[in-house]
């Protein structure tokens, strides 16, 4: 491979394009920063700074040892993140989260940016890759990318549409799933492509417990849309509440019909309605709430849903919502290196942040933060492998590439401990020192956070 004097072209100053350029800089590559906020507006920007916050201040748990996202924080310092310095700097009270002061957070990335000798900053809107001679490209324009390149994204990647609206339904952990109550089996024992018969797993209903979550459902907080955010109701994805608002029994009709299944645990008495959770990764630690897309404000989701005998303790991954959104079928048509298959070898077109199927801020400059290192190397003549899938950096890769079930639906995602290779909870301590078994869900987050630091760090030495 030659090694390339040419920049590094990226598109969009957001969380993951800021974090990109930095990385490739840091490298000693130059780059092109092309943002089109200060010509054009999003509907949710507000400023024309780098990085800027659209809605909550928060970078969420700082905590490494037990909260994915405070893992991931603490690789991405490791791995020199020019996000992760400005948050810090800018840290304001929030417990034990990661929050900041918003406007100094962004005037500290654009200062950094706009002032380096290596980049170049460009206003202006992108609206196609095709006329330009580029061919080392990053697209980090989130997800609310402007109409004329997602028109040139669809056009590239051959697929229908780009998935401009997220419903979605929440995930749970499956070891916080009570099976004592729930229990594995498809419906009428249908076998599956892969010859499974039992792939759901099924949470009864009597009458009473029905009627009390109905009338739940119904008197929850429901979040309201913003303007731009209206989007009509297709029939296939209704959020539960519509459809408990159009009768009592639609949902008996709908996603919790009690038929085609047996309850091994109580098999003489008839289930007045049953939920389903299907599988939601390939590593089996996740699974959805079939049809259950939501519009109930976070933290009503959360008791309403543990109102569902066998949930009553369930760890959400996700949780459920319906907001406006635009990613790529990343499983599809990127590669491990980011690089979307249909250009490359030609051209080497990464994507990077939100618009690659992961959720949040940090999240999406982690994206960043990996696209920057790989499309360094390529111009510098090398080759980076991506992290391991034991770090949170590598999980998130294999969520967005390798990570989802053949055929599933693939939906965007925050990282979480899901995501990661499950090890056995510890029975003892590093002093052996017994470990009480209600701890023991804690114990096993710490031990795969010190894995997870330890081969990042393997990583990080090769780039
Ligand atoms: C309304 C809303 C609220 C959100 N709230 C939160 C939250 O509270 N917490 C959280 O963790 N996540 C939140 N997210 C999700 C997500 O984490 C953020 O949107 C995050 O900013 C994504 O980072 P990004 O770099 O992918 O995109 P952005 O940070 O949006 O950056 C993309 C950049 O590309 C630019 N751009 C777009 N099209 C073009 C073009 N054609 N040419 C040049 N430039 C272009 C945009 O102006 C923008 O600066 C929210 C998302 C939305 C839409």
């Amino acid at each position: 491979m030659t090694v390339s004097s040419e920049p590094i072209h990226i598109v969009g100053g957001g969380l993951a394009g800021s974090e990109a350029a930095w990385q490739i800089v840091q490298r000693g590559v130059p780059v092109v920063l092309h943002e089109m906020r200060g010509i054009k507006p999003t509907n949710a920007h507000h400023t024309s700074d780098f990085a800027e916050l659209v809605c909550s201040n928060s970078f969420r748990s700082d905590d490494w040892q037990f909260n994915a996202v405070g893992l991931l924080h603490e690789e991405m310092r490791r791995g020199g993140s020019l996000i992760l310095a400005c948050a810090d700097k800018h840290q304001v009270p929030a417990g034990g989260a990661l929050a900041v002061d918003r406007d100094g957070f962004s005037a500290a990335v654009t200062e950094i940016l706009s002032n380096h000798p290596l980049i170049t900053v460009v206003r202006e809107e992108v609206t196609t890759l095709a006329d330009k001679p580029w061919d080392n490209v990053i697209v980090a324009t989130g997800p609310l990318t402007s109409e004329s390149l997602s028109q040139f994204v669809l056009d590239v990647s051959g697929e229908g549409q780009l998935s401009f609206f997220d419903a979605i339904a929440p995930i749970i952990h499956y070891d916080s799933i009570d099976m004592s109550k729930a229990w594995k089996q498809s419906r009428y024992d249908k076998e599956g492509p892969g010859g499974d018969a039992a792939a759901y797993i099924n949470c009864p209903m009597d009458k009473d417990q029905y009627e009390a979550f109905i009338d739940a459902l119904l008197a929850g907080p429901k979040a309201e849309f913003k303007d731009w955010e209206h989007v009509p109701y297709f029939d296939g994805c209704l959020p539960i509440e519509v459809m408990a608002e159009r009768g009592r029994e639609t949902l008996r009709y709908g996603p919790m019909k009690p038929v085609g299944l047996t309850n091994p645990h109580n098999p003489t008495v008839k289930a007045h309605a049953i939920i389903q959770l299907r599988q939601d990764n390939a590593l089996g630690t996740l699974y959805n709430m079939v049809g259950f897309q939501t519009k109930l404000k976070h933290g009503a989701q959360a008791d309403v849903f543990r109102m569902i005998p066998g949930l009553e303790n369930a760890q959400f991954a996700r949780l459920g919502g319906l907001h406006r959104n635009t990613f790529i079928q990343s499983p599809k048509l990127l590669d491990r290196q980011l690089r979307l298959k249909a250009l490359f070898p030609d051209k080497s077109v990464r994507f990077a942040g939100q618009l690659t199927g992961v959720e949040g801020y940090v999240e999406s400059a982690a994206i960043g933060l990996l696209a920057g290192r790989f499309a360094a190397a390529q111009a510098l003549g090398t080759s980076l492998p991506a992290p391991p899938e034991s770090t949170a950096l590598g999980a998130l890769i294999n969520h967005i590439t390798i990570g989802h079930l053949e055929g599933g639906s693939f939906q965007p995602m925050n990282i979480n401990y899901g995501l990661l290779p499950p090890l056995d909870p510890p029975k003892v301590d590093e002093h052996g020192k017994k470990i009480p078994l209600k701890e023991r869900g804690r114990a096993k987050k710490r031990l795969m956070s010190l894995r997870a630091l330890n081969d990042v760090q393997e990583w990080l030495n090769l780039a």
